[in-house]
């Protein structure tokens, strides 16, 4: 009886020390104001709910010592007895003020959510280890008759009932922290993504962002639902092995010395099967850039046979070299996993055969032994089966953190505006003596091609016109011009004012020559959309398409009638500098002259800057100024052939 109060004070020590500790975090964090108040009525309901969790734990406190010593053992006035109730009492009384401490923190949330689900999982995750470990004995304290057949089956249901409900409710929480953290993940690559300069954002490939937010978001997620099993499995085999240690230390130290040994030989192994998904998870990048250029190349490749057949030959070959690499992968996999259960297999016959043949154990001691060890194995291999998921969302987390990591230089970040920038006019657009190359792998000496010197210069009511030919540099110049690139030296200015390359867009519209429509309609002037539907009737398109909750009813339309609809947005966003690049070349002979003749003049009118990248020498004559490029200069073009140099 006195070994059996001395566990029950240890065990009491332990919870108080937990609670004790618990209490003075969290009211530290309560005065440094990271938890806030939280009343709710739902919190009032969780509360006393989570009661339900725990009762079974006071039911077995209960019921313990009646199965163990004696059915009256609550009403046994002895001095060896009494000792044993209050400790129970004391234990019980631990219990109560444990949980309603610890429970006290669901009205005061920590103001980061991950940390109130962390800490409440961890408590929660406990107490399913701690059930199942209590199976365990309980099965081997009735197998050897040391337990009456009713009690095993008090303490059977009150295990099974806690393990049940604790379980669900881990889980649960498990899949919101999951959940939760996909979110934030896919929100924290979508905010870097927007935060990439332009030309970061050429030089990433598609599958790359794809593979992030797929993958290896994917595999966080999925981990998150397979580390409440390992935890409740580790906290398992830790309380099957603190019984096993109560039975005989040299049989369980030989078996913790085997397990030890195969995490060892696991860990070695370690490295090849990082190596090896990390090189799949690679080479899966390459697939799918494939597949997007499949989906974007699709009516190109569709055409002819010999397309099709050669790119359906490069997919086969990135997607066996991705299958392989994965497969490489599994059979390192396969043999950890075996390695494993051989040699839990051997560590359990040497620990519950030979070692208690050596030391002559008594069969009943050995019935435990091998009944707690066996049981031993299910957690074992959960925790094993887990591992390789823990190594997968670790390369995930690694990648994810590199990608975010890479926009992380100042240079690189296409920054953020402090307010939002909306400027009805602009006198005076200046660019001065810019310069841009585009640099291969950022090495100077790898120039493929640069612009400038660039001088130029457009007023309130001016209409700009481009020309010049293909590579000349006009695109480029668009993109220096609205801030996609920074220039590499040279100033760019605003009503006189140097303006920084990362707010330059603010002041523009743009359609591109390879623009994209989307079906939502982002970023107009509310105060233009009431005049959207008599534009899209000037712009022929009201018997094509509406506008409902804020998106076109459909783009499912022709090039000619998107681009239109492309001009009318941009016409809506009422920016108060225009580029159209090639903007009027899909147009049909009467909307183009709508576009210059109507359209352009009204935006002029209104005093807007208009820049235009055109070839329709017809309507050159409106245009305040011409501008050619070549070789990446720009100068002033009089169309009746004379050029002056900038
Ligand atoms: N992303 C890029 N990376 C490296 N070099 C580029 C890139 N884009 C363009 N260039 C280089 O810049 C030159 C000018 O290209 P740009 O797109 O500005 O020409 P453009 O006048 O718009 O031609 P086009 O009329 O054919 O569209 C090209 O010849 C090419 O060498």
């Amino acid at each position: 009886m006195e070994n059996a109060v001395f566990k029950i004070h240890v065990l009491g020590i332990i919870i108080a020390l937990i609670g004790v500790t618990y209490s003075v975090v969290a009211f530290t964090q309560l005065l440094r104001k990271k938890r806030k108040k939280d009343f709710s009525s739902k919190n009032f309901y969780n509360y006393l709910l989570g009661f339900l969790a725990v009762t079974p734990l006071f039911i077995a406190l209960y019921f313990l010592p009646i199965a163990l010593y004696n059915e009256n053992f609550w009403s046994i006035k002895s001095p060896n007895y009494e000792v044993v109730q209050n400790s129970v009492i004391q234990l019980g009384l631990i219990i109560t003020v444990f949980y309603f401490i610890t429970r006290t923190t669901l009205f005061f949330p920590h103001v980061n959510k991950f940390h109130n689900i962390i800490s409440s999982l961890i408590l929660v995750s406990f107490i399913p280890g701690i059930a199942n470990s209590f199976i365990v004995s309980i099965v081997s304290q009735f197998v050897n008759g040391g337990m009456d057949v009713r009690y095993s089956l008090i303490f059977f249901a009150l295990a099974t009932y806690s393990y049940v409900v604790t379980i669900r409710i881990s889980k649960r929480k498990t899949a919101y922290l999951g959940a939760e953290m996909a979110q934030e993940f896919n929100m924290m690559v979508f905010n870097k993504v927007f935060k990439f300069s332009y030309r970061k954002f050429e030089n990433i490939k598609s599958g790359r962002i794809y593979t992030i937010l797929n993958d290896d978001i994917g595999s966080i997620f999925f981990f998150s639902q397979v580390a409440i099993h390992i935890f409740t499995n580790v906290v398992t085999a830790t309380l099957v092995f603190v019984y096993l240690f109560s039975l005989n230390l040299y049989s369980t130290l030989t078996l913790l010395g085997s397990i030890g040994f195969i995490f060892v030989l696991y860990s070695f192994m370690g490295g090849p099967l990082t190596r090896a998904w990390n090189f799949s998870r690679t080479k899966r990048e390459e697939f799918t850039n494939l597949v997007v250029g499949l989906i974007n190349g699709f009516k190109e490749l569709v055409l002819h046979q010999v397309q099709r057949d050669e790119y359906g030959k490069d997919m086969e070959e990135r997607s066996s070299t991705f299958y392989q690499a994965q497969l490489k992968a599994t059979y390192i996999d396969v043999n950890k996993t075996l390695l494993s259960e051989i040699s839990f297999t051997v560590a359990i016959g040497i620990s519950c055969l030979v070692l208690p043949f050596i030391l002559h154990f008594e069969k009943q001691l050995i019935t435990t032994y091998v009944i707690a060890t066996l049981f031993l194995w299910g957690p074992f291999s959960n925790i094993i089966a887990g591992i390789p998921r823990i190594i997968n969302a670790k390369i995930s987390w690694k990648r994810i953190q590199n990608f975010l990591g890479e926009a992380d230089t100042k240079e690189e970040l296409y920054l953020e505006s402090k307010e939002s920038i909306r400027v009805s006019t602009v006198d005076k657009l200046q660019i001065k003596d810019v310069y841009y190359n585009y640099q291969i792998n950022g090495n100077v000496d790898d120039i493929s091609y640069g612009i400038g010197p660039i001088n130029f210069e457009v007023n309130q009511g001016d209409i700009v016109f481009i020309i010049g030919g293909n590579g000349s540099g006009k695109t480029t110049f668009l993109k220096l011009l609205t801030g996609l690139y920074a220039p590499d030296s040279g100033h760019i200015l605003i009503n006189g004012k140097k303006t920084d390359s990362n707010i330059l867009g603010e002041y523009f519209s743009v359609i591109f020559s390879d623009f994209y429509l989307f079906k939502k309609i982002y970023g107009i002037n509310p105060e233009r959309l009431s005049q959207v539907y008599e534009w899209l009737d000037m712009f022929g398109l009201s018997n094509k398409v509406q506008i409902k909750d804020g998106a076109y009813t459909t783009i499912d339309l022709s090039k000619g009638q998107r681009k239109r609809l492309a001009i009318l947005k941009s016409y809506l966003e009422d920016r108060p500098i225009y580029f159209f690049d090639e903007c009027a070349a899909d147009l049909d002979p009467d909307f183009k002259d709508f576009f210059y003749n109507q359209l352009l003049k009204k935006m002029r009118d209104e005093g807007k800057l208009l820049i235009v990248i055109t070839h329709d020498d017809k309507y050159f004559d409106m245009a305040n100024k011409v501008y050619k490029m070549e070789m990446g200069t720009i100068s002033e073009y009089n169309y009746s052939g004379v050029i002056s140099e900038s």
